[in-house]
């Protein structure tokens, strides 16, 4: 078997084609057009290509962008003025923050200052007890882009065995979540899970975001099973790769997500559909 490939970039870009025809709508009708605040504090290279990639983005379906590109040495007060400015700005239907932050500040308090209803991560804990409760409002981008691929399979969760690798708050915990809603079966496993590859290979769809290059390997993965790839790391020669070893997990499962090219695109793609959607309610 070779799996067909969960094209990311591809969906990424209808999305943002649908988003970009809503945009001229508005303008259409006077409205603003959605506003999406990006703070970046310091010069963490990885997150300068994501902020980059998500101020093209905002230019490509027709936003406001309105960047912040502090230094490292900006002090949380600072930071927390920022967004209480932000929080007020009627301009401003979308703040997020770049993660992660210098260690000198909290990156929960920082969160919790976003107001919930410009939380266009999804990241507040407002948002996440919504999506845990079944009544979700801004849900977090990553593990909702997912859920928008796994859409497109055509094939119903409803009753799967789900696995998820990584119990970060940005990924593993709201991916629980997110496939609990779809009525999966959910496992959830992390470093202190005991035998990964057994749970694995249980697993008819396995998602994976831990940062460690190539750590599931493609003889865990059960024939037939969904493969969900969120790590994205970069290697000593420049190139990227995910957390799954790609190519003999492409040889047994029926689909499955590249890196560069998967979810990653998909990520920004739902930030801008979180944006529309406030601006939609305002
Ligand atoms: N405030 C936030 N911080 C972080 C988030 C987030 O959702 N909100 N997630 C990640 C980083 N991230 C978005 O910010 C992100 C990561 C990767 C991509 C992406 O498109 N990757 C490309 C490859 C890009 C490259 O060349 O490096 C791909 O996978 O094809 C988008 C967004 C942590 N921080
Ligand atoms: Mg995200």
């Amino acid at each position: 078997m070779s799996a067909n490939i969960l094209d990311g970039k591809a969906i990424a870009a209808e999305v943002r084609a649908e988003i970009k025809a809503q945009v001229t709508e508005r303008l259409e009708q006077d409205q603003l057009p959605p506003g999406l605040a990006v703070i970046l504090v310091g010069e963490n290279p990885a997150s300068q290509v994501y902020v980059r990639n998500k101020k093209n983005a905002c230019k490509e379906v027709g936003f406001a962008d309105f960047a912040y590109d502090l230094p490292a040495s900006t002090t949380q007060v600072d930071l927390l003025a920022l967004i209480d400015e932000l929080n007020e700005n009627p301009e401003v239907h979308g703040i997020l923050v770049q993660l992660p932050l210098p260690d000198h500040i909290n990156p929960e308090t920082v969160i919790e200052r976003i107001s919930p209803a410009k939380d266009v991560d999804g990241f507040h804990p407002y948002n996440v007890g919504r999506l845990a409760t079944r009544m979700p409002k801004l849900a977090p981008c990553t593990p909702h882009g997912v859920m928008t691929m796994l859409a497109k399979t055509g094939i119903e969760l409803r009753g799967l065995n789900a696995v998820v690798v990584g119990a970060s708050n940005i990924v593993g915990v709201p991916m629980v979540l997110e496939l609990l809603n779809a009525r999966a079966t959910v496992t959830i496993c992390h470093s202190a899970t005991k035998d990964l590859p057994a749970k694995v290979a249980e697993a008819d769809l396995v998602v994976v975001g831990v940062g460690i290059p190539n750590m599931v390997k493609g003889d865990w993965i059960k024939p037939g099973a969904i493969v969900i790839d969120v790590g994205i790391n970069r290697l000593d020669d420049g190139s990227l790769c995910g957390d799954v070893e790609f190519e003999s997990a492409k040889a047994r499962a029926s689909w499955i997500t590249p890196v560069p090219g998967g979810v990653g695109p998909m990520t920004i793609a739902t930030l801008l559909q979180n944006t529309l959607a406030v601006a939609q309610a305002s």
